[in-house]
């Protein structure tokens, strides 16, 4: 099974919400426990049961682990193995990206099958090139793992560098990582009976799209493109919003929150959650 066919069994199963496993120190403080590697790894398992048959996406942002060092990926893997055991699809939020040669060491780590921090997903930065992506995009595929390559992130600073001009092309970087990621998707075998790729995008639903160069309205030909949209609850963004956001890519947003959710405490978690998801199955349009 693809990560595209995955996404689809979990959006069709649980909606397309994705909780956010982010411990800030403020965080833990909220729920009673210690800004530590263990504070950090009985927050993650506790919002992991808080989504048991509420969500069926968790995305844990891996630098609140590695703050911490070695114990603090210890906490993660412990994470992501119990959330992968509870059959919740894990994107590792990491936004590697490096030279080909040791990219292929960051896809081992996050996708490769048996790797003491494997996930059903990982963000990447394309920073250094799409092409620079290539192996990692490779392993997913044969993993049935799934990428998501940065391309309009939802913080404002990354505006002037995200819209700038792609010389062979005039598309935007923005636009330019879209239509990268659609024509790798576009280019697997049976990608025609496929209702999603594996490799998507991330675009902020803090934003407008269109000053970005994406056009929102155009109708995607092969897979749809899934699309990670980080920037609802805490930084504004709202579920009714949605559909004016993403227009056609509708379908493949994940709407991802992290403090928003979080921020309802141990005891009020799992209700937020359980909140949060139908507001976005009966909002999302
Ligand atoms: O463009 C991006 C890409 C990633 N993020 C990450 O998503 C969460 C957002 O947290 P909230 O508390 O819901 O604001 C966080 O882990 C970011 O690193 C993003 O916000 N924007």
């Amino acid at each position: 099974m693809t990560f595209g066919d995955k996404l689809g069994a979990v959006f069709d199963r649980s909606g397309h919400l994705c909780v956010g496993i982010d411990p800030h120190a403020w965080i833990l403080d909220q729920w009673g426990l210690e800004d530590s590697a263990e504070g950090a790894r009985e927050f993650g398992l506790r919002v992991v049961e808080a989504a048991w048959n509420r969500a069926g996406i968790l995305k844990p942002q891996v630098s609140f682990f590695e703050r911490h060092g070695s114990a603090g990926y210890a906490a993660l893997e412990r994470v992501i193995a119990e959330a992968r055991a509870a059959g919740i699809l894990v994107i590792a939020d990491a936004k590697r990206g490096d030279i080909g040669s040791t990219q292929q060491a960051y896809g081992e780590a996050w996708l490769r099958p048996g790797s003491p921090l494997e996930s059903d997903a990982v963000t990447l930065s394309p920073y250094l090139g799409l092409g620079s992506l290539q192996s990692s995009l490779e392993l997913a595929e044969a993993a049935g793992k799934g990428v998501f390559v940065l391309a309009a992130t939802s913080n404002p600073e990354a505006a002037g560098l995200q819209t700038a001009r792609v010389a062979e092309t005039e598309r935007t970087v923005a636009a330019s990582m879209l239509a990268g990621v659609a024509q790798w998707n576009g280019s697997r075998k049976d990608q025609s009976e496929r209702r999603f790729g594996s490799v998507g995008v991330v675009l902020g639903a803090t934003l407008e799209l269109a000053k970005f160069g994406i056009n929102i309205n155009e109708e995607p030909v092969g897979p749809a493109v899934p699309v990670l949209a980080p920037g609802f609850g805490h930084q504004g963004a709202e579920v009714s919003e949605t559909r004016r956001l993403f227009g056609a890519l509708t379908p493949g947003v994940i709407v991802s929150e992290s403090r928003g959710l979080l921020s309802a405490g141990r005891d009020g978690i799992a209700d937020a959650i359980a909140r949060r998801a139908e507001e976005v199955e009966a909002k999302r349009g």
